[in-house]
């Protein structure tokens, strides 16, 4: 029975039927009207972003990309992943058409009825690939985040064609592929700063051996405030590229000490923001930062995000690059199996930086 407006979702196996079993999501949380947030998206006060927390006066780095090659512009890549762990690329080589096609595709999906998007769900979805689901983690979280996505691993073109829903699969494929040429760019600039100046196919596998590409649904919200989109995190990638639309909502930790203080990222149109990962924190020992950050929501307008995660290989071994090591580095990290880092990420709530301590030494 649809649950009704007066006393919506009193008990939460009412609001896991509706939003997860039967794959309406925040957004059929959203469409329905409520006039208040159902208690189960009720954040701790210290997960939400108060306004005197934000940086209003910082940004991170915009990069120009037309001159990769250019030792300033790799220099400012390379201080920007040390200093920041974010920037934004404007004038890359990804066609603006296909990052249209791919926020048009992210809307079609999330149009379809719910029915048709929970074939994707981790009960229904005939692969470990594809996968449609809410929050973060539903199961490990206290209190659960305003966001649906829809999750798709590229094993192969053949999989993808078998197994992706139609309804955005072509549009993905093509922004992954486009987008790959620019990560190989920022990838081998950001090896040469740690003077590793060849990247074979083994350094290949590490670096950007998977990839895994997000779509990201954030709906209109009854009370924004009192919830988040995302919570605290950094990413498990190497590398997370971003394309996100004209809503804004995107915050990172600034990267004076340990104040608790959030910079806000600007959309620009066109722009990509790149972010340094986990594992590329761990195989650069610390040289490269994976920095926090986290997602308001928002009570007025719907928003999408679309990252592409540039990964390791699930079955590679990641730890600081021998390179570092021969150079006399001590190594901060310990070597761990990639997908046994991405298993302990996925198995607990976001709590910022605390998933890198899985390597810690
Ligand atoms: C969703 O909101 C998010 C997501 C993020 C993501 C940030 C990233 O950086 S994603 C990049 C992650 N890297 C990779 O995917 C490449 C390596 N992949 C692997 O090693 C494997 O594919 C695997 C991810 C470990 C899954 O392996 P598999 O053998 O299929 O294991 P399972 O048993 O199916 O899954 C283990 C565990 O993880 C959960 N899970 C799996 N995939 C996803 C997914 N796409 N999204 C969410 N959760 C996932 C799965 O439910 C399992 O948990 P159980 O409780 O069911 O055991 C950042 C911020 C966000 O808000
Ligand atoms: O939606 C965004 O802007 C960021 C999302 C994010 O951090 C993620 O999916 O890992
Ligand atoms: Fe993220």
């Amino acid at each position: 029975m649809a649950p009704t407006l007066a006393e919506p979702f009193a008990d939460s196996s009412a609001l896991t039927e509706f939003v997860i079993n039967q794959g309406n999501g925040v957004k059929g949380l959203s469409e329905m009207g409520l006039k208040a947030l159902p208690k189960q998206y009720i954040q701790p006060l210290e997960e939400r972003l108060s306004m005197n927390k934000i940086l209003d006066q910082e940004a991170i780095p915009i990069i120009d990309m037309s001159k990769w090659e250019d030792p300033q512009v790799a220099k400012s890549i390379c201080d920007a992943a040390s200093k920041w762990g974010f920037f934004q690329i404007v004038n890359h080589d990804v066609p603006v058409q296909v990052l249209e096609n791919v926020k048009q595709a992210t809307y079609r999906f999330f149009g379809l009825p719910a029915e048709e998007k929970n074939k994707y769900s981790k009960e229904h979805s005939p692969s470990n690939s594809v996968r449609f689901g809410t929050s973060f983690s539903p199961q490990a979280e206290k209190a659960l985040e305003w966001k649906d996505y829809l999750s798709l691993f590229y094993v192969s073109d053949e999989e993808a064609f078998a197994l992706w829903p139609p309804a955005c699969r072509d549009q993905v494929l093509d922004y992954m592929k486009k987008s790959e040429v620019v990560i190989k760019q920022l990838l081998q600039v950001l090896m040469k700063g740690l003077n590793v100046t060849e990247i074979d196919q083994t350094k290949e596998s590490l670096l950007m051996g998977s990839m895994r590409t997000n779509l990201n649904y954030y709906p209109i919200c009854p009370d924004p405030e009192l919830t988040v989109g995302v919570g605290r995190h950094s990413d498990v990638s190497t590398l997370t590229m971003l394309l996100q639309d004209e809503i804004g909502g995107l915050f990172v930790k600034g990267n004076e000490g340990d104040d608790d203080n959030w910079i806000h990222v600007r959309p620009i149109k066109g722009s990509l923001v790149i972010n340094v990962g986990d594992a590329l924190q761990i195989l650069s020992n610390r040289r490269y930062r994976s920095v926090e950050h986290r997602v308001v929501a928002n009570g007025s307008k719907n928003r999408i995000s679309v990252p592409i995660f540039v990964n390791p290989s699930p079955s590679n071994m990641i730890g600081p690059l021998p390179e570092l090591i021969a150079s006399g580095e001590k190594p901060i990290y310990k070597q761990v199996l990639y997908s046994d880092y991405v298993k302990h990420f996925f198995s607990k709530a976001h709590d910022g930086k605390k998933t890198v301590e899985f390597a810690q030494l």
